[in-house]
């Protein structure tokens, strides 16, 4: 949306603002020649540090220039410490490094390096992805030419210098975007704001900008030299500010978010104890008579211990916070919309301060119980693994409440020496102090990692008829349309046992997953990315859908591995059919033979059928950490560092022709299926 220039031309722009402009863009790039001639030339006083800046300037360049381990090097004396808080920058720079190594065809040197530098990131999960592109690399002859070329490209490589020079300027607790950068930044937000929120009243704010211009102008604040005139106000209609970018974005794209999500638990506050005093407190007087005494003696039915001493009551014990799989749940998307999740605190001892004998604990509040989708895993937010929630019933314990306090007791002078054990449920903090309080309950920030429980995948470019299939095999009802990437997000459905084969086989049942559909580049972020593909992991067979109809089936079906491939090349090594759709098509029918030849000859004999599953991730029960470990593992447990030609992974156990949709030879299909399920479950 554009303003009407009248808005903004009567606004008056000192000089001195402009020059501060220009001298922080100079500062910020390294300019230094430029920044001198201009600071002079201008009358101005030369404030930067310009031997700061020579040095981060050489940073720069030999980031740049592929000199990655002296960056790394002079950074390291010139901000210790830098890189060992910034683990993703040095994670970066690292890479750089090694895909310098990649391109001047250093491969052994290039695997060396990876093994000893990049290896151990490849425990987080965050740079596996990552460390599988980068490897990838390796695949090439010439990896300029790979799907991943954009990681050899310059830009790259200046986006790592950027993100380094902006690392060592926010060390130097200098603004790491220059005040253009900034001013350009702004706008946009502003821009966009203004196009979304078109009804509404922004009020942004660019005073920021120019407390970045100068660490010490905002001790100018109060004589409003500089900010008068820089707030920039657009109001459009209403009085209220745009909601945050992404709090809606889980409902216009469920499929990006309904398998991720972060979210905060807190367990309840213990109760509070009490302090009580006895009844009676002050010492029986001589003129009490024997009758008053006696009555005294007599209310003192206190709950004892088994060595006498009192017992007091407690407060309740604060909800514990646990999580479990509910196979009624079919995604996280409800996370996106509530993220915080708090048990109830333990009740208070109730009491009006003085010790009775039916006194009672404070009431033990419920454990808070949070149903997630089958095949959750849950995760600290700092990355350690808790639990993998893939069958019904699976629970995990993720937020303790709190301890009751206990009750103290007054005790009067004249009894103290009578009672020095007086309760044996007192309790000590770690300062050794004695606790009234109920104890806080723990919160925990926890990621959730949907990884859907299915024995069988089916995968295939978009509109090959994966959809159509479940529908004709289950009883789940995806939607089916002929443009692409209608399935968003993965659909299951559940295949019953074969009641022809008796009771004793019937077990051949299981559960299908229509992921949505692979294109060439997917792992670049291409159609719907690859994300997806983690809902593979648990599956112990593959179903690749091919449309036999198309211009190039058996393109389509490589297209297709070589994405799997990328992702994980694990994937290629579990046991899988081919069902060639569409075969009520003349020109699929006619080719069915040739393609089923083709097809047949990419691959190679599978060797130990059953061995070949129970390897990688399939038996992913235990960690995702392991998992995660296995994919990269691969990379360099391998003996041989080749990274093997389609042909070279085991071809499928069958190729089928069929029409899911008019439903020609389903049943030689369904029969295959269930061939396979019986030998791999
Ligand atoms: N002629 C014919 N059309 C089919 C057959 N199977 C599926 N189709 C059609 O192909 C189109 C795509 O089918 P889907 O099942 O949505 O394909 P998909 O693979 O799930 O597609 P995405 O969800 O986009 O990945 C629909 O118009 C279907 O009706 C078949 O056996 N024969
Ligand atoms: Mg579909």
């Amino acid at each position: 949306m554009d303003i009407d220039p009248r808005q903004y031309e009567d606004i008056a722009v000192n000089d001195n603002d402009v020059h501060s402009i220009v001298m922080s863009y100079l500062a910020h790039s390294c300019f230094t020649d430029t920044l001198e001639s201009f600071t002079t030339s201008m009358g101005m006083n030369q404030t930067a540090n310009l031997e700061d800046m020579e040095k981060r300037k050489r940073i720069y360049h030999l980031a740049l220039e592929g000199s990655v381990l002296k960056a790394i090097e002079i950074t390291d004396q010139f901000a210790p410490d830098l890189l060992e808080k910034n683990k993703d920058l040095h994670f970066d720079l690292l890479s750089l490094h090694f895909v310098g190594l990649v391109c001047s065809r250093k491969c052994t040197e290039a695997l060396e390096f990876a093994q000893a530098k990049l290896a151990p990131f490849g425990k987080v999960q965050k740079y596996v992805e990552k460390l599988e592109d980068f490897m990838a690399l390796l695949a090439y002859n010439e990896p300029e030419k790979s799907p991943m070329f954009h990681l050899l490209s310059l830009e790259y490589r200046q986006q790592v210098a950027d993100s380094l020079n902006r690392a060592i300027l926010a060390n130097s607790n200098l603004p790491s975007y220059s005040a253009v950068e900034r001013l350009m930044q702004q706008t946009t937000v502003v821009r966009q704001c203004l196009s979304q929120e078109s009804r509404r009243v922004s009020s942004i704010c660019f005073e920021r900008l120019f407390e970045e211009l100068e660490p010490s102008a905002s001790q100018k604040r109060n004589s409003n030299e500089i900010y008068r005139g820089y707030t920039v106000k657009c109001a459009l209609a209403k009085t209220r500010m745009p909601p945050s970018p992404a709090s809606d974005a889980y409902i216009r794209e469920p499929h990006k978010y309904f398998d991720e999500v972060v979210i905060t638990v807190r367990a309840g506050d213990g109760g509070h104890g009490a302090v009580l005093s006895m009844p009676n407190q002050k010492a029986p007087s001589k003129s009490q008579g024997k009758f008053d005494r006696d009555k005294t003696k007599k209310k003192a039915s206190y709950k004892r211990d088994f060595d006498g001493s009192i017992i007091l009551p407690m407060g309740g014990h604060g909800g514990d916070v646990v999580l479990y799989a509910d196979e009624s749940k079919d995604s996280l998307l409800e996370f996106h919309n509530k993220s915080k999740h708090k048990a109830k605190r333990g009740g208070n001892v109730d009491s009006m301060g003085v010790l009775t004998s039916h006194m009672q604990n404070g009431a033990t509040s419920p454990t808070l119980r949070i149903p997630v989708p089958l095949g959750t895993v849950v995760k600290l937010k700092k990355g350690k693994f808790l639990a993998d929630l893939a069958n019904p019933g699976d629970e995990v314990l993720v937020a303790r409440g709190g301890q009751g306090g206990i009750s103290l007791l007054e005790v009067p002078e004249y009894k103290r020496k009578q009672m020095t054990t007086l309760t044996t449920n007192i309790m000590r903090d770690a300062t050794d102090k004695v606790l009234t309080f109920g104890q806080s309950g723990e919160e925990v920030s926890l990621q959730l990692i949907l990884r859907v429980v299915a024995d069988v995948g089916l995968v295939g470019l978009p509109n090959a008829g994966k959809s159509t299939l479940l529908a004709a095999i289950t009883h789940a009802r995806p939607d089916i349309a002929d443009y692409p990437f209608t399935t968003l997000m993965p659909n299951l459905g559940r295949l019953d046992g074969d009641p022809s084969l008796g009771a004793d086989k019937y077990s051949s049942e299981a559960t299908l997953a229509d992921l949505p559909g692979l294109i060439e580049g997917a792992h670049l972020g291409k159609g719907l990315g690859r994300n997806f593909l983690r809902h593979l992991r648990r599956t112990r067979l593959l179903v690749h859908v091919v449309d036999a109809a198309a211009e190039d089936p058996v393109g389509d079906y490589r297209t297709v591995k070589e994405e799997l491939r990328m992702y994980n090349p694990e994937y290629l090594d579990r046991p899988y059919l081919v069902v060639l759709n569409k075969i009520d098509k003349p020109e699929a029918i006619d080719r069915l033979p040739t393609l089923t030849e083709e097809i047949w000859k990419i691959g190679c004999e599978r060797i130990s059928p059953k061995c070949d599953t129970s390897s990688g991730d399939v038996t992913e029960s235990i960690s995702v950490d392991e998992s995660q470990k296995s994919d990269f593992s691969n990379w360099f447990s391998a003996k041989d560092q080749k990274v093997k030609e389609l042909e070279e992974y085991p071809r499928p156990l069958a190729v089928v022709g069929v029409s899911v949709l008019k439903r020609i030879k389903v049943n030689e299909m369904l029969k295959a299926i269930r061939a396979a399920l019986r030998e791999f479950l």
